[in-house]
């Protein structure tokens, strides 16, 4: 990754899977920069596309249309072996099943211990801390098949964390935790994971990330800063209205567009 650039740009970005029966349109036409340094809770309904696009930006899917640079490399142009070391060197991720993310029959420090493996030095200080940041130090010689989930889950974190990625991705890294290690888990986010996108149904996680992305029908509809929530004007003027207006202007009624100095004023036409 080069220093300049952003962490994440998307373009135009698409992604259809494919089966047997059916082509499924899970993202379309995702535009989206993450500076460095910033915080993303990424929120939206179930099988919005959120757990697509964040797959999109660990490199482990490559976008059937559009460009995505991960820092300064463009994925389309990497090759598998260039793109597995950009994704060993630079990118943590969570999965959002915990039990994937880590080898079971491994004890909990030698899971953080491997996760180093693309640091010249592996650093024993460091896998102490962040077992103690998670407060797994007392478990740590306990092979991670043996840990409960909300444990697996919190060890998830310091495996992604382990090697000081650049981009750090976690999908629903706190959905089995109690809230006291839920708070624990996103301050260590935001203090160690430098940039961060992070998939999230909790709305305490959302509030302590620096910006929010909503996904609704695999477009990004609306984006939070500072606890404002905006609509994102999408390609061609698209616009996605908040469900709780829905009701004024339900999907599918006409409405007439009004200029005014700064914007426009969307009023229902009466059948
Ligand atoms: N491997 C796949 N093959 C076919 N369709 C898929 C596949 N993975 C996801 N989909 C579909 O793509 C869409 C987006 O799914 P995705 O898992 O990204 O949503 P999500 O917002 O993460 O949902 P959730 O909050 O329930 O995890 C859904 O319609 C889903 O059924």
């Amino acid at each position: 990754m080069t220093p300049t650039a952003p962490a994440v740009r998307c373009d135009g970005v698409v992604q259809i899977y494919k089966t047997r029966e059916v082509e499924v349109v899970a993202l379309r036409d995702i535009d989206l920069v993450v500076e460095d340094g910033e915080s993303v809770a990424l929120l939206g309904p179930s099988g919005a596309g959120k757990t697509t696009l964040l797959w999109l930006l660990a490199g482990l899917l490559r976008p059937s249309a559009g460009r995505l640079w991960l820092g300064g490399a463009e994925v389309g142009r990497l090759g598998p072996r260039a793109l597995d070391r950009l994704r060993a060197a630079q990118i943590g991720v969570v999965l959002q099943n915990p039990a994937r993310n880590l080898v079971p029959y491994a004890s909990a420090a030698q899971n953080v211990a491997f996760a180093q493996r693309a640091v010249r030095r592996r650093s024993r200080q460091r896998t102490d801390d962040l077992l103690e940041r998670v407060g797994l130090a007392p478990l740590r010689d306990r092979p991670a098949g043996l840990l409960s989930g909300g444990e697996q889950q919190r060890l998830a974190v310091a495996v992604a964390l382990a090697n000081r990625p650049r981009l750090l991705l976690a999908d629903e890294p706190t959905s089995q935790l109690d809230a006291g290690s839920a708070a624990a888990v996103v301050e260590l986010i935001k203090e160690m994971g430098p940039t961060s996108v992070v998939v999230t149904h909790d709305p305490g996680v959302g509030e302590a990330m620096s910006r929010t992305v909503t996904i609704r029908d695999g477009r990004i509809g609306a984006e939070g800063r500072d606890g404002e929530d905006f609509v994102v004007i999408g390609r061609e003027g698209a616009v996605q209205l908040p469900p709780e207006y829905h009701g004024l202007l339900p999907p599918g009624s006409m409405a007439r567009v009004e200029p005014v100095r700064d914007g426009v004023i969307l009023r229902r036409a009466e059948p």
